[in-house]
């Protein structure tokens, strides 16, 4: 057991799924995985489930919301447990005039509002996150083979949902080409850098922040299935 996840050693499989819901987890557990008993995990509700895929051992775990909640899952997966291979799967707010909602996002690097980095590297330089390229590609490629609609490019990790400077933040961050707001993947890619192992955040478009088109809470908790095909076989190609 770690201090958040209630799992033994080798419960949990070296490739794993991060949805920031909980039920999302459960989700994806029960439609896309094959084998999977009681979850390893339910401390705090955040249940964390371990299956195959193909044949491949992945397991799924939610992470909560924002970069605080996700660096304690990250940090103890792979310190705890040896993950190796991390894949966030998420939702996102669209920031650009040709990103649709329900398109998917691959987050090739995550710039952050956060100064989670400013503190852990003495506040001299600013550290680019990104994505390890083998699970990018990989991911790139599965989701063209498929005709899925997809974007590859810079995505703004946010500590707020609710932001005061929204109606500057946006265009400005979109004239600089990021692609949508989230709120995990700078952590993400920054802790997997530190310990040496592969993330990638793949992303569904929830809601657009120019265009105010929204999907409903319970498409963004089980319907967005392209974007966890998209992750489970870029796994399997590691
Ligand atoms: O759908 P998830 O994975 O939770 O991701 C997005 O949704 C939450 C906000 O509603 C934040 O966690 C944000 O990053
Ligand atoms: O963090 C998020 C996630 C989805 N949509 C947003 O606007 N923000």
């Amino acid at each position: 057991m770690s201090v958040h996840i209630g799992a033994t050693e080798g419960q949990i499989a070296e490739t794993i799924l991060l949805p920031g819901d909980p039920l999302r987890a459960k989700y994806i557990a029960e439609t896309f995985l094959e084998g999977v008993q009681e979850p390893y995990n339910t401390v705090r509700g955040m249940y964390g489930f371990t299956g195959t895929y193909k044949g491949k051992r992945v397991s799924v775990q939610g992470t909560g919301m924002g970069i605080p909640s996700i660096s304690i899952y990250v940090h103890e997966l792979i310190n705890s447990y040896g993950v190796k291979n991390l894949i966030r799967v998420g939702t996102c707010g669209a920031y650009k005039q040709d990103v649709k909602v329900r398109d998917l996002i691959l987050a090739q690097a995550a710039s952050t509002d956060s100064a989670v980095n400013r503190h852990r590297f003495g506040g001299n330089l600013d550290f680019a996150p990104t994505a390890n390229f083998k699970l990018l590609k990989n991911a790139y490629d599965v989701a063209v083979s498929r005709n899925m609609p997809v974007h590859v490019g810079n995505i703004f990790t946010s500590d707020t949902f609710y932001n005061d400077r929204g109606a500057e933040l946006v265009p400005l961050l979109a004239s600089y080409g990021v692609l949508a707001v989230e709120m995990e993947t700078a952590a993400l890619y920054t802790l997997a850098a530190k310990f040496g192992v592969n993330a990638l955040a793949v992303m569904t478009v929830s809601d657009h922040l120019i265009t105010g088109e929204e999907t409903t809470s319970e498409e963004r908790q089980t319907t967005f299935n392209q974007m966890i095909e998209v992750a489970l076989e870029a796994a399997l190609q590691e």
